[in-house]
């Protein structure tokens, strides 16, 4: 199973590197890694799994935080409208995209950042996601607010982007005009 022990940290330079395509159909080995970062999720959600194995709660993960670059992703969470996510992704695309933004009011962190970075991270409000699931499935998903934070947040770190390098550096509690809480 994966534990914290496996979540490279800031500084390691897979974080900044721009992860490579999985090449489809994905490997059973790949099958296998993205079906374990789902099971972090869903183990650091459960509150006895935490606790026993001290694993920072998440609800996504992606593979360049077990320091595998490639564009793979996994999220588990519900969105404030109870809509359930429990997915993992291979080559994940951000097609289109809302010119509005939007942000968490609390901010975001990182398993791979053990500090706290204050400010807001605005986002884009809509976006359209196309990838590859688990079973091999094109999927093609179109998500708001939170849903929208938490797959951008994932498609970041495939890119070597840090939620920090989003937030407004004079003011780091910034609102853009067009940018509303999802929360
Ligand atoms: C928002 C939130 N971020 C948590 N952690 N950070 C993460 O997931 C990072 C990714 C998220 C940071 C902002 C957007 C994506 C991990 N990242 O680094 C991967 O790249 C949480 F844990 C959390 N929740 C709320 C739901 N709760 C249900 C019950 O179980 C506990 C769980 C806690 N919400
Ligand atoms: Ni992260």
């Amino acid at each position: 199973m994966i534990t914290m022990d496996d979540i490279v940290r800031e500084g390691h330079p897979v974080l900044r590197q721009v992860a490579d395509e999985v090449s489809l159909p994905p490997s059973e080995e790949e099958k296998h890694t993205l079906t374990e970062m789902l099971q972090y999720l869903i183990n650091s959600q459960d509150e006895e799994m935490a606790e026993k194995y001290n694993l920072r709660p998440g609800v996504g993960l992606a593979a360049p935080q077990i320091g595998l670059s490639k564009r793979m992703i996994a999220v588990h969470f519900t969105d404030f409208d109870e809509q359930e996510y429990s997915m993992g992704l291979f080559n994940p695309k951000i097609m289109s995209h809302s010119v509005e933004k939007t942000y968490l009011s609390t901010g975001e962190g990182c398993l791979s950042v053990d500090r706290d970075v204050p400010g807001y991270v605005p986002r884009y409000a809509r976006i359209t996601v196309k990838g590859t699931d688990l079973n091999g499935n094109e999927v093609k998903l179109r998500l708001k607010g939170y849903a929208a934070i938490v797959f951008q947040h994932e498609i970041d770190h495939l890119n070597g982007i840090m939620f920090y390098d989003h937030i407004n550096k004079e003011d780091p509690f910034n609102v853009p005009e067009n940018a509303k809480p999802a929360d």
